[in-house]
């Protein structure tokens, strides 16, 4: 059995792995062990099944250096400490990541499975060792478009997005939540009466909004009742770091041999875990919207074509439909006013589920 390390198995992203590998038996298949960045010595978890030993120190080359495989969640910093390290030390394991650090990288691949296995395969082949999980909006944008792709219909792919506060982290989420409070605890007794101007509670809202006392530590201004039109750095070509990963990392997952341009605006949203996305796509050529149906529907075991209906729309291709599930369901199919090769798609994904932690446990099955 191979020695599987992880790394950052607690944090937000790491615990929906530890979950969907519980769920799908993984831990059978290996001898895991693992690391911390903060609690060395203290017992492994037992949730494995399998006797557990204690916490082993996650800057111990040594103890890395004894495993076949490692699977880290820690982010981008403990990446770029401790992988040239490991590396310069003359460790051959395969590297598993769902950190950015890597990505572009000429000798690491971008995993996504039921979207690039092939890609994936040519990898191993060639001797690539590292392996890292995708930007979540292009992972699932890939879950939902794959068969669009796969057939090369698409010549370029216009998005807007609408993400989840998780995809800054667990503080995030909470930070989210507190201004939700916040804003319901300042209008609660006038929201019980029925007789109460709805102006003035929205004056009340938006007066607190804008007070400065709502928490904002995280995503530096409120987000609760409002939008954020920035994810990410900004870089000086006008675009944020997420909008440039779209056509970058797209093209990287598919091994195109001519860049398929993406580009769009990154929008954060009061979700909690689920991303949405809505794309203006402009075909090859005009194929009939029942067989894009049927191409999307049948690339993948996921993705779920909705009915371009309000009701089914309105019940299955929403955040709170979708999160906690692997479901990548599209929708919103039509073609647009600007003529018969667009088409207009909405998709919506958990951003922790095929958005980070599911490529890494199905790399880890590639291996095993
Ligand atoms: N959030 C996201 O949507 C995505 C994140 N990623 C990548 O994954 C990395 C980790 O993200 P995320 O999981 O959100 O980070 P978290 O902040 O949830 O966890 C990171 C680490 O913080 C430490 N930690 C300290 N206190 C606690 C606590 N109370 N509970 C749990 N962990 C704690 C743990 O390390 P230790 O046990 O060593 O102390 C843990 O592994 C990111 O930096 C990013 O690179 C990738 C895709 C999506
Ligand atoms: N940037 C994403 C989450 C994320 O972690 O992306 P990446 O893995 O590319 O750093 C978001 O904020 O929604």
């Amino acid at each position: 059995m191979r020695n599987v390390g992880f790394i950052g198995w607690r944090g937000m992203v790491g615990s929906v792995l530890m979950q969907r590998m519980i769920e799908e038996r993984d831990f059978d298949a290996i001898h895991p062990v693992f690391f911390t960045t903060s609690q060395h010595g203290q017992p492994a978890p037992a949730f494995t099944g399998k006797q557990g030993g204690t916490l082993q120190d996650a800057y111990d080359i040594d103890a890395l250096r004894a495993l076949d495989i490692i699977i880290t969640c820690q982010g981008g910093d403990y990446t770029n400490e401790i992988y040239p390290k490991l590396r310069e030390s003359g460790w051959n394991g395969y590297w598993i990541d769902a950190a950015s650090a890597l990505r572009m990288k000429d000798d690491a691949i971008i995993i996504l499975d039921p979207v690039n296995h092939q890609v994936i395969q040519e990898g191993l082949n060639k001797g690539i060792k590292a392996f890292v999980g995708g930007n979540c909006t292009v992972s699932l944008m890939l879950m939902s478009l794959g068969g669009l792709f796969a057939h090369n219909l698409v010549e370029w792919i216009s998005v807007a997005t609408y993400q989840a506060a998780s995809g800054g982290g667990a503080r995030h989420m909470r930070e989210l939540l507190t201004q939700m409070g916040m804003l319901n605890a300042a209008v609660v007794k006038e929201l019980q009466d029925p007789a109460s101007a709805i102006l003035d509670i929205e004056r009340k809202v938006t007066e607190l909004t804008r007070s400065g006392t709502l928490p904002t530590d995280n995503f530096g201004v409120p987000l609760a009742g409002s939008l954020i039109p920035w994810i990410d750095k900004q870089l000086e070509n006008g675009q944020s770091r997420e909008e440039w990963k779209g056509q970058a990392e797209t093209n990287k997952i598919l091994a195109t041999r001519e860049v398929i341009p993406v580009d769009g605006l990154c929008v954060r949203i009061g979700a909690l875990r689920c991303h949405s996305q809505a794309f203006t796509i402009k075909l090859k050529q005009d194929v009939p919207l029942p067989e894009i149906e049927q191409i999307l529907a049948s690339h993948n075991e996921w993705v779920k074509v909705v009915p371009n209906d309000r009701d089914v729309s309105m019940r299955e291709l929403t955040p709170a439909a979708v999160t906690g599930t692997l479901s990548t369901p599209v929708g919103r199919l039509r073609k647009l006013n600007m003529g018969p090769q667009y088409l207009s798609a909405f998709n919506v994904g958990d951003q922790l589920l095929w958005g980070a932690a599911e490529p890494l446990r199905r790399m880890l099955r590639v291996l095993l």
